[in-house]
């Protein structure tokens, strides 16, 4: 099971949302969505899921060429949260069950095991507006999974969570993946991704910027962070050619370097000067990766 995304094209009058964009999730797979606000990833969303037509290029799940008539293979958790508030959350998650194509027992059962996993079995009778903005957002993801969807689109999951309810939905997204769903989730807190997912794209103004393994393209963006802890004052080296940023720390600072060779030239410098606790170049974060492509040409 293979979603594929081939040299996908939306265009709204003369704006281009997404550019050429081709993408493969195979199953089993967490892929990260990124992007800046506007980059075109609801877009692709509402592509797959057959809610907006597709410009030019190509959607297929297995094979098969997507669209509203899979719906019951996919499960959307959309950005903009939207349950019935007056609705008590057993009739909601019938109702949207049975278009899903489930009966009413099945629902009830799938439902009663997602509550009490999420800790709040009592929420079955209550409207969902007596719930709070994120325990609805709960309600909203079990509504967004309770048919078992192949395939799951996450967009910001995590938004508005507290961090033992961001941990229990983050289980509960790995438990899906690990049993053979493959999810596409698209976050502004690069820390989530960073975590969860093997591969990612980047998208900026509709094109992907950066796309890959994560592992493969922390490799090719080199060590650029630098952290120096010493017995002695060393501030002289935010002057050194090749220096870009520099933070002061209690134990001696925090550097960001062009490339690995300038930290050699600054490892030198700091020879004969007193004792040096911490020499250390780290990989870039996914929020430094994102900042250097997207940032950059960010108006
Ligand atoms: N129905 C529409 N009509 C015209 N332009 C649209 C429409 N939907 C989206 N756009 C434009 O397409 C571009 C991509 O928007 P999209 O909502 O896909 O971005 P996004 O990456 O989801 O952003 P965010 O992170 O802010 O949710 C934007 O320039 C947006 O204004």
């Amino acid at each position: 099971m293979t979603l594929k995304i081939k040299e996908v094209t939306k265009r709204f009058g003369s704006t281009t949302a997404v550019d050429h964009l081709s993408i493969e999730i195979p199953e089993k797979e967490m892929f990260g969505f990124l992007g800046g606000n506007g980059a075109g990833k609801t877009t692709t969303f509402r592509m797959i899921l057959g809610l907006l037509d597709i410009t030019d290029g190509d959607i297929s799940w297995n094979g098969e060429s997507i669209g509203y008539d899979k719906s019951h293979l996919i499960g959307y958790l959309p950005e903009e949260r939207g349950l019935y508030p007056k609705l008590k959350v057993r009739d909601q998650l019938i109702y949207l069950g049975k278009l899903r194509g489930m009966s009413k027992s099945e629902v009830v059962t799938e439902l009663e095991g997602w509550l009490d996993r999420f800790k709040v079995p009592e929420y079955i009778d209550k409207k969902v507006e007596e719930l709070s903005k994120g325990n609805q957002q709960k309600i909203q993801f079990i509504s967004a999974v309770i048919h078992k969807p192949k395939l799951l689109i996450l967009d910001e999951p995590f938004s508005g969570l507290d961090p033992i309810n961001v941990e229990m939905l983050k289980e509960a997204v790995v438990n899906l993946k690990e049993q053979g769903t493959s999810i596409v989730f698209s976050s502004h807190q690069m820390d989530h991704v960073e975590e969860l997912c093997e591969h990612l794209c980047i998208l900026h103004k509709g094109k992907p910027v950066v796309q890959g393994s994560l592992r493969e393209i922390k490799k090719s963006f080199g060590k650029k962070n630098l952290i120096v802890h010493a017995d002695f004052p060393v501030d002289f080296l935010k002057d050194f050619a090749g220096v870009l940023h520099y933070k002061s720390v209690t134990e001696g600072c925090e550097l960001q370097i062009e490339s690995e060779t300038v930290a050699q030239r600054l490892f030198e410098a700091l020879h004969g000067k007193g004792f040096v606790r911490k020499f250390e170049l780290e990989e870039p974060t996914l929020s430094d990766i994102f900042i250097e492509k997207v940032g950059a040409s960010y108006e």
